[in-house]
């Protein structure tokens, strides 16, 4: 399967996963109640439920809410996708067989899954869950296929706002009431024609087969084969063959407890308002706001409004209740489970009219002396609420879904600027790492006034030697003392390993004194000579001008010149690095041309990490190397630029070279103490073979 088809298959089971445990775990974060009722069923369907404690049963269904809300989320969002989908194919791998056996077994009729809301069969229930677990294995089997809607930075906001914003739904509904009520007793539901019976519905079938007897014989028969009056009758059974149409409402009664009077019609068709006090088991009823119920009494007594109080309890539960609370309100019967259903409130008030559910409330949010100014008919609460529907959606779109969508939008563009910026910074390394590639890498060897000619000679054999039986990746060059140039040259190979003085002088040829000029250096087979050092510059006053004239020679002489820049550690104190390598170029070697320049290698040596063991941090050097190759380039242009050789002076060593070499400005080193030693050195060359 093409690699886009894959993909696409794989967020199609995400997304179609996703929306089916978001839509279940928030159909039953909004009624808590509801979910644990259900898991009631279970726990009696399994002779369980007198060992687990309601409180348990709650807690349970708080929490698989959240879970599969969580769930849901995480696969929206592509988020912890490996472990995500783990959980699920885990989850589905146990759901499905359970599902299964209820399906068959049917000790309960309805799963729950989906709270009150979506009512599924249990076969239903089983193969919605066969699907489930398919679109599990796939996630299950590709799971980094999930497109990601947040990058993971940002993925705990999603998370844990998303839990927040999970158990406040759960906890807003136990405390007041389920913002959506999916029951047939939701305010605004008229109860008279939740119980009716459309003309021409189904109605229920049953069959019964009678069992006769003849000359010892017996034989099933039914209405439409019953045979004579020589067989004599011995049995009969009736079974349902098929159910007929059961209204939402099939169970609501009212029952007076004095007198067993019936008055669920009487109720119902009063048009004015009734108050019903709804608690199911009056022994577990909330008993914080007694006495608001009491004064929600009188207020009906005395607008005279019937008020009763629907209970499944026994009769010295109410005798209890009574002293407890001092109710003089009349009880009535009514089933359990109906009770749960009418509101999720042990006790709730429910105000009618007509048979109409006008409001609900639970215990912790009954209507005070203040909310019931005056009769029903005249005040808000006896109207409907205008909160709809559509309002509470609203209210969960502005308070989760937009602060998510803006979220991810942020994210997305944040994510998306990254991208195209490290494209840019890649473009750009890469396009600095080609070119640093066709130049010249160089690590150079300034001895300074070191070794004797012996030790000097030997130390060049040394090198020659192991440079030539393991070629290095780079130029190498030795610039030795005067003394030593002409021995060194006659034994290095010089394909390998160039040879450089660290001198000559400003003159041509003449009576100068101790001077070697570029000429001599020239004759004894050297081809390089460093200039500008900054202990010539220092210790022997050597300005630009006179470097300027020893390049000019040098150049004239065939030799190539190392030219040395840096600052000392005022300069770059004073942030004036820039300042000073660009007036030493300036001074010495931007008279030469383009052609001549091309003879240059430019060694930016800091004073301050020369010979002091500190050395600038690749980062520090990556810069100014940098800056002096854009003023290399503002003076020749870009390519003459892009071929100069720059390289880094001071404290360098095999351990730094590494990092320093990596730099795409950094071109090699000149090496000052770490080139007395052949080891040390090659360690140093060795840092372009990394
Ligand atoms: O020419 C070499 C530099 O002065 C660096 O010397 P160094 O490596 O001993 O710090």
């Amino acid at each position: 399967m093409k690699a886009g088809a894959r993909i696409a298959i794989t967020n199609a089971c995400r997304l179609l996963t996703a929306a089916t445990f978001v839509l279940s775990g928030f159909v039953k974060a909004v009624d808590p109640l509801g979910t644990q009722y259900k898991i009631n069923d279970y726990l009696e369907a399994w002779h369980l439920a007198q060992y687990v404690p309601d409180i348990l049963t709650l807690a349970a269904s708080v929490a698989m809410s959240a879970v599969e809300f969580g769930i849901g989320i995480c696969l929206l969002f592509a988020i912890h996708r490996r472990a995500t989908s783990r959980l699920l194919l885990l989850i589905m791998a146990v759901f499905t067989p359970l599902t299964l056996w209820l399906a068959i077994a049917d000790p309960i009729s309805d799963c729950g899954c989906f709270g009150d809301a979506i009512k599924l069969s249990n076969w239903e229930t089983f193969w919605k869950n066969v699907v489930l677990l398919a679109f599990a294995v796939v996630l299950a089997r590709r799971p980094a296929d999930m497109i990601r809607f947040i990058s993971r930075t940002n993925q705990w906001i999603v998370l844990n706002y998303s839990a927040l914003f999970i158990l406040a739904v759960s906890g807003y509904s136990l405390y007041y009431l389920p913002q959506f009520d999916f029951r047939p007793y939701h305010v605004g539901a008229d109860i008279r024609k939740g119980m009716e019976i459309p003309p021409g519905a189904p109605q229920p079938q049953f069959e019964t087969t009678f069992i006769l007897e003849k000359g010892g014989q017996r034989k099933e028969f039914t209405l439409d084969n019953y045979p004579d009056s020589t067989w004599t009758f011995i049995d009969s059974k009736t079974v349902q063959t098929a159910e007929g149409y059961v209204p939402p409402i099939h169970d609501f009664s009212i029952t007076r407890r004095d007198n067993s009077e019936d008055i669920t019609e009487q109720v119902l068709a009063d048009s004015s308002y009734t108050m019903l006090l709804v608690a199911p088991y009056l022994e577990l009823a909330d008993d914080s706001h007694l006495d608001l119920i009491n004064q929600i009494y009188e207020y009906a007594t005395d607008n005279g409004y019937p008020f009763y109080c629907l209970t499944a309890s026994t009769d010295r539960a109410i005798e209890r209740w009574r002293d407890m609370t001092g109710a003089e309100y009349p009880f009535c019967s009514t089933d359990a489970t109906t009770l749960q259903t009418v509101i999720r409130s042990n006790p709730g008030l429910v105000l009618i009219k007509s048979g109409r559910v006008i409001r609900k409330w639970s215990h912790n949010r009954l209507p005070d002396e203040y909310q019931l100014t005056d009769r029903l008919e005249r005040i808000e609460l006896g109207r409907q609420p205008d909160d709809t529907t559509a309002s509470r959606v609203l209210s969960i779109i502005t308070w989760f879904v937009l602060p998510l969508l803006l979220l991810t939008l942020a994210d997305r563009l944040w994510a998306w600027s990254k991208f195209v910026r490290n494209k840019e910074r890649q473009t750009k390394i890469y396009k600095l790492l080609k070119r640093k590639k066709m130049r010249k890498k160089i690590v150079a060897g300034n001895w300074k006034m070191n070794m004797n000619l012996q030790d000097g000679i030997a130390l060049a054999k040394e090198l020659n030697e192991t440079l030539t039986a393991e070629k290095p990746n780079c130029g190498v060059i030795i610039c030795t003392p005067f003394i030593h140039l002409a021995s060194i040259a006659q034994l290095l190979d010089q394909d390998v390993i160039g040879l450089g003085a660290e001198n000559c002088a400003d003159k041509e040829k003449g009576a100068y004194t101790g001077e070697v000029s570029a000429e001599m250096v020239k004759s004894t087979g050297a081809q390089y000579v460093i200039l500008g050092h900054s202990e010539r510059r220092g210790y022997y006053g050597e300005t630009p001008e006179i470097l300027k004239e020893k390049v000019l020679l040098a150049l004239k002489n065939g030799l190539k010149v190392i030219f040395c820049i840096g600052e000392s550690l005022e300069e770059r104190e004073a942030n004036k690095q820039n300042e000073v390598v660009k007036a030493e170029l300036e001074g010495s070697v931007f008279n030469l041309s383009a052609e001549e320049f091309k003879n240059i290698i430019i060694a930016y040596e800091p004073i301050w990490a020369i010979g002091t063991g500190k050395t600038a941090t690749a980062e520090q050097a990556e810069e100014i190397h940098a800056y002096i190759r854009s003023v290399v380039a503002e003076h020749y242009g870009e390519a003459v630029a892009d071929d100069t050789t720059i390289l880094y002076g001071g404290s360098c060593k095999a351990s730094n070279a590494p990092e320093l070499f990596a730099k795409p400005d950094i071109d090699g080193g000149l090496i000052g103490g770490a080139s007395l030693k052949a080891a040390d050195f090659k360690g140093i060359i060795d840092a372009w073979k990394k």
